[in-house]
């Protein structure tokens, strides 16, 4: 289809000077709205304002522009149907061949804090979406564009096809024009509803009454859970700054579905830490994690934790990976090595290993606004566990008072048991994991496999510190950690037994601080 007049009408003005310039080159007459149209002829292009083309002015501060039917029957006429051709000549409307269009940033400017409801409002685009509506609607005769990234492909088949478009590239376009739109109005939707009515239009409630989801496709995977599963990867539209959807794959074999599900957990739990640490993640659950000077030492004592499980790990550093790290990793059967960068000695290293896979992530705070658990015919929602306890927030509830050594030993085993499925019970010393128990349906049981670990990768649990993610509902578990050796203990409280616990803890001299928070997670 040869494109004649192009209508331009963008509010992310990027490329555009240059994408009119070569439409112009290519002798395409062109229309545009009134900030768009300044910007062309402040680049010395000739382009003709929609409201001398339509003879109406914009009005009503910019809410109507092009909703006018010299532009909506361009758009919309069928340039294969005689009849339409027919109207449109009887009417004096030329046809509109190509639409360029992206709609006011509702989603940005709703993100800010201080944004009102009125800003919102006008932040909600009318006339964009019916251009790009109507235009993807009608892809058999029009071009739609909507994305800037979309602009070279455009002008290298425009360029390679005298001027036309290929119904191919149009029909794409136009599917990609229906999710910009439908994606604008699921956060329009999910704005609106998340209101608390009861408030006059200030206070937003976390959870919208609608609740529309908008990912795009990140990649298809080889398989899911299980070869026989079918599996995608879906990215947020905007992914938050440091989280894992926003990876650099260095090298290595294609990330299957449970390296992403495991990356995703060695690098929130890795992200947590000040000190250089490494978290080797297996099956969702750390199996050895530790802080030390260097990235080298961190990961020698998170491997101590447990050898056998580390074999085919995903493994995570908070801080740039060196070449010392990079030989010691590779050593080992590694699935996913993830770092926020890698030195050039460490890359060379690891290339050595062509099917290893290396991820860098910028290391940044910040993560999703909700978590979601798919159920039969529904979906739980809920904010995600983002709290990290202070030693300044920790109350020591035996006649023991835990050390200083010991304290900052009970805050790192606290923020290793977080990552660990529950009921997790984690044995630390010296900034370093000794036993992990996870996944358990008793909490007695993974205090004893947590022991039988440290065990049998030889590793002392006499005067190591505890953490339990959840309360000790009876003393036993108790018992079990502190006949292995722990001297000190960190759990949430709020047992009806908590009495009955911290007289257990007292009669075996040993130091309980609560944590006052629980960390379940499933
Ligand atoms: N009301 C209208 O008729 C209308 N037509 C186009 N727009 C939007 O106006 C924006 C471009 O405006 P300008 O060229 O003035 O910077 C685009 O995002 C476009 O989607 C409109 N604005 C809002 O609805």
């Amino acid at each position: 289809m040869t494109i004649k007049q192009a209508l331009i009408s963008v509010s992310d003005k990027t490329g555009i000077v240059e994408l009119a310039r070569e439409l112009r080159q290519l002798g395409i007459t062109i229309l545009s709205t009134g900030g768009t149209a300044k910007l062309l002829k402040d680049a010395g292009l000739t382009v003709t304002e929609v409201s001398d083309y339509t003879g109406f002015p914009e009005m009503l501060d910019g809410r109507v522009k092009t909703l006018h039917p010299k532009i909506h029957a361009g758009i919309l006429a069928r340039k294969d149907a005689p009849e339409h051709i027919a109207a449109m000549e009887k009417a004096g409307i030329p046809g509109i061949e190509l639409v360029v269009v992206n709609l006011y940033p509702f989603s940005q400017t709703v993100a800010r804090s201080d944004c009102s409801l009125e800003e919102a409002i006008e932040n909600i685009d009318i006339g964009g979406p019916t251009m790009v509506r109507a235009a993807a609607k009608n892809y058999k005769s029009v071009t739609i564009v909507t994305d800037p990234e979309d602009y070279a492909p455009l002008l290298e088949e425009m360029k390679s096809a005298s001027g036309a478009v290929r119904q191919e590239l149009r029909f794409q376009l136009a599917c990609k024009a229906f999710s910009h739109t439908a994606a604008y109005d699921s956060a329009i939707s999910n704005y609106l509803t998340s209101i608390d009515s009861k408030d006059e239009y200030g206070q937003r409630q976390a959870f919208p009454e609608r609740l529309n989801l908008n990912f795009s496709i990140g990649q298809h995977l080889r398989y899911g859970e299980n070869p026989h599963q079918q599996a995608a990867f879906y990215r947020d539209l905007a992914p938050a700054s440091g989280s894992l959807a926003s990876y650099a794959q260095l090298q290595g074999k294609e990330l299957s579905y449970n390296n992403i599900a495991d990356a995703d957990a060695a690098w929130e739990c890795v992200k947590t830490f000040d000190l250089p640490a490494c978290v080797i993640i297996k099956h969702a659950n750390p199996c050895g994690v530790a802080v030390a000077d260097t990235p080298l030492a961190a990961y020698q004592l998170a491997l101590a934790t447990d050898p056998t499980s580390a074999f085919g790990g995903i493994i995570a550093f908070n801080r740039a990976l060196d070449g010392a790290a990079a030989e010691a990793v590779i050593k080992q059967f590694v699935e996913v090595i993830i770092a926020p960068e890698l030195s050039d000695d460490a890359k060379q290293i690891l290339a050595r290993k062509t099917n290893v896979r290396v991820l860098t992530l910028p290391l940044q705070a910040g993560g999703n606004t909700f978590d979601f658990k798919r159920v039969g015919g529904g979906l739980l929602v809920q904010t995600p566990d983002n709290l990290n306890v202070a030693a300044a927030q920790l109350k020591v509830v035996t006649q023991v008072q835990p050390t200083p050594q010991q304290l900052q030993d009970l805050l790192f085993a606290w923020r290793v048991a977080k990552f660990v499925k529950s009921n997790a019970i984690v044995y630390c010393a010296h900034g370093q994991t000794l036993g992990v128990g996870a996944g358990q349906m008793s909490r007695v049981d993974s205090a004893r496999i947590a022991s039988i670990k440290a065990q049998n990768a030889g590793l002392a649990l006499a005067g190591s510190v505890v953490a339990s993610d959840a309360f000790f509902p009876f003393r036993d578990g108790l018992d079990v950690v502190v006949q292995a050796g722990a001297k000190a203990v960190i759990q949430p409280g709020g047992s009806v037994r908590d009495e009955e616990v911290t007289a257990a803890a007292d009669e075996q001299g040993v130091a309980m601080v609560l944590t006052g928070v629980r960390h379940f997670r499933h």
